[in-house]
This record gives C-alpha cells, sequence and structure tokens, in this order.
C-alpha cells in the first residue's frame, strides 16, 4: 500500500469517525429530549395537568396532527374525579372514555405492543374524530401487569412517520411512563377525594361543604344572585337506633340521603354535616324557591316508609332550616357570610322541632 493509498484511508475512516460522533450526538439529544417529555409526565399531580401534558403537550413537542387519550373507564370513576377537579371535559376533545377497548379499532383485539400502520379511516375515527388528513398512526398500549387502562395514539400527516417496520420500543417505554403517571394521579385524586367524602352516604362532607359554600358565596356575590341553604336534619333519629339498631340506623341514613338526592339539581351541593345532618347548597334559587324545594324534599323522605331485610318498617321524617341570602358587593368576610347562613339555616331548623317536626321553616332574609 502506498503512503497516498494509506492517507485516502485514513481521511476516509476520519470521515466515518465523524459521522459517527455526529449520529451519537443526535442520539443523545434524542434521548435527553425523550427523558425530559417523561419526566414531565411523572412530574404531573393533578389529572387535569397529566391530560394537558399529554393531549397537548405531546402533540407539540412531537410534533403530530392529534392526540388522543382513551382511557377505559366502565364505572364512570376518573371521569368523577376530573368533574371534581373542576375539570371541563369538553376543553379537552383528545380524551376519550370507553367501556372496554373492544370495538375501539381492530388493534385492540390483541394488544400488547405498540401497533404502528397506516390511519384508516375505518379503523380509527374513533380515535380521531376531528381530525382529516392523517396519514399513520402509533397506537400504545398503556397498562401494567396486563391489565389495560386505555391507549395512548398518535396520528401524524406524514405517512412514513409511523411505518409497521420501525422500532416500537421508545413508544412501549413512553407508553409505561404514561401509565404509571396515570395510576399515580388517579390515586392521588381518589385519596384527595376521600378527605371530603363521608364513607357510609358518598355524599361530600362537612370540609368540602365548607369549601364550596365560600366558592358558591363568592359566585353569588360576582353575579349578584341569591343563595339559598337548607339544613336537613332526621327527626328522632336516636329512636331510630334505639329500636332497630345501629345497622338499621346506617341504613335509614343512606335511604334518606337517595330520597333528599333524588329531589336536588346537579348544581346544587349537598353534604353530610354531622350524624343524622344535611346540607343543600341551592346556588340562584330565592327564599320562596328554597322553601318550594324543602317542601318537596320533607315529602320524599317521608312518604313511604323504609323495609329492612328483616321486614321491619321504619318511619322516616327530617326537619328542614332555609336560609337565603344575596351577598351584597361590600360584603368583605365571605367567611362570616357563610357562618351567618348556617347559624340563620341553624335557627330554622330549630323552630322547626321545637313547632313538632316534620315540617319546614325559614329564616329571615339576610343583606
Ligand atoms: N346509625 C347511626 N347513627 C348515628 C350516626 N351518626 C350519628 N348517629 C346517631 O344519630 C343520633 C342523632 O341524634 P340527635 O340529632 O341528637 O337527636 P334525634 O334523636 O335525631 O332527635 P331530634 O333531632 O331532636 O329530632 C345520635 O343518637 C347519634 O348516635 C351514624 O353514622 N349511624
Amino acid at each position: 500500500m502506498t503512503a497516498r493509498d494509506l492517507e485516502a484511508e485514513i481521511r476516509e475512516l476520519q470521515r466515518r469517525i465523524g459521522v459517527l460522533v455526529e449520529e451519537a450526538a443526535t442520539n443523545e439529544r434524542l434521548l435527553r429530549r425523550n427523558q425530559e417529555r417523561e419526566l414531565t409526565l411523572l412530574k404531573t399531580e393533578t389529572l387535569a395537568q397529566l391530560i394537558e401534558a399529554i393531549c397537548d403537550g405531546l402533540k407539540a413537542s412531537y410534533g403530530l396532527e392529534a392526540v388522543s387519550l382513551l382511557l377505559v373507564d366502565p364505572q364512570h370513576e376518573i371521569r368523577h374525579l376530573l368533574i371534581a377537579e373542576q375539570l371541563n371535559l369538553e376543553d379537552f376533545p383528545g380524551l376519550l372514555f370507553a367501556d372496554s377497548l373492544i370495538g375501539m379499532a381492530p388493534q385492540f383485539n390483541s394488544f400488547h405492543r405498540p401497533w404502528l400502520g397506516p390511519y384508516m379511516g375505518c379503523d380509527h375515527q374513533l380515535l380521531f374524530s376531528g381530525h382529516e388528513g392523517l396519514r399513520s398512526v402509533a397506537l400504545i398500549p398503556l397498562g401494567r401487569q396486563d391489565r389495560l387502562q386505555g391507549s395512548l395514539n398518535f396520528g401524524s400527516a406524514d405517512e412514513k412517520r409511523f411505518s409497521r417496520h420501525l422500532a416500537t420500543d421508545f413508544l412501549a417505554h413512553l407508553g409505561i411512563i404514561a401509565s404509571v403517571s396515570i395510576e399515580s394521579v388517579i390515586n392521588r385524586a381518589r385519596l384527595v377525594r376521600s378527605g371530603l367524602t363521608d364513607y357510609l352516604t358518598g355524599w361530600y362532607n362537612r370540609r368540602y361543604l365548607n369549601a364550596r359554600l365560600k366558592e358558591e358565596l363568592a359566585r353569588a356575590q360576582r353575579q349578584n344572585s341569591p343563595l339559598a341553604c337548607l339544613l336537613i336534619d332526621l327527626d328522632r333519629f336516636k329512636s331510630i337506633n334505639d329500636e332497630h339498631g345501629h345497622l338499621v340506623g346506617d341504613l335509614a341514613l343512606r335511604e334518606a340521603a337517595q330520597r333528599v338526592d333524588s329531589q336536588i339539581r346537579g348544581s346544587d351541593a349537598a353534604a353530610r354535616f354531622g350524624g343524622d345532618e344535611f346540607v343543600v347548597l341551592a346556588p340562584e334559587a330565592t327564599m320562596q324557591q328554597a322553601m318550594v324545594l324543602a317542601e318537596r324534599i320533607r315529602r320524599a323522605v317521608c312518604e313511604a316508609p323504609l323495609i329492612v331485610s328483616s321486614g321491619a318498617r321504619v318511619d322516616m321524617t327530617v326537619s328542614i332550616g332555609v336560609a337565603a341570602i344575596v351577598p351584597s358587593r361590600g360584603e368583605p368576610d365571605l367567611k362570616l357570610a357563610a357562618q351567618r347562613l348556617l347559624a340563620q339555616a341553624d335557627g330554622a331548623l330549630y323552630r322547626a322541632k321545637q313547632a313538632g317536626r316534620n315540617r319546614v321553616e325559614a329564616a329571615g332574609c339576610a343583606a
């Protein structure tokens, strides 16, 4: 080999090394960016943040035309948790729910690894509704320990972006990270909610009611609208416990809660305030409207006895104190206004009890 040949070979080797170094640097950059995206998902604390990070964040950072997140939610639990977080589901068109993955796309019939391939309207339109011009898709299973909790779906206008022969390891890894993040924020949301709900009736508890009352007062103040408060107490509940036992007492509490619930609107807030005491907040209800509602509730509770499995018949009645307020714009302390509203309802409840129970009494309107 001549010296010139040797020099040419060295130059060629140097060129190849240069290409390899550049590839390694590009891979490292990509790896670092992927790690950053995955960390963003893992760091989210609420369901709302996570859904935004997935649906909007991944779409922007991967430069995709569409991203959807399909969650299996047969008991509607995730939806309830999201609503409890005050999230408006309509703000996230990419967020989809189903009782099962089957039927949502044929690829889900046997779904253990990410599926990459051409977009087909007949197969994938449920996952990307409202998106046009998609040419290729990646469907990534979400779930751990053989339990599918949903799928993360990427849609691209580039037909080569997701093709069948591409490696799927990176997407499978992203799926695992997304699954862990989803599980973690759902558990966190469950914990928060369990601190705000009553185990016996499933209703919100006093802590939640106090927070909600302040929010509703602030809203009523902004809109210059009334807010009514109904304080509902079972009559002679102690004697139900004494006569039939504590378990039947629990059943009566649950039944009474359901009968109250059947009379109120979705925008009303209801909570178990204490032992046999419930509160209903009715936004935008005047005293007159609240009295009509309270009378409906009173009748619904007493109209039929509760028949328990032993055949025993438990008659239930409630007394209700009603108060309403239109918080003035000048009202500086909504905490005080909340206390005043509850105290007025409590005063009216006391009068209902004194007057013989199974009746509704109104407090004087507060300014
Ligand atoms: N079974 C059951 N009983 C409860 C629960 N929480 C509180 N109680 C009972 O509910 C009863 C409430 O009694 P009070 O509200 O003081 O009085 P009352 O017998 O309802 O009579 P009035 O309110 O004056 O009509 C008490 O005996 C409590 O022990 C519960 O979760 N389950």
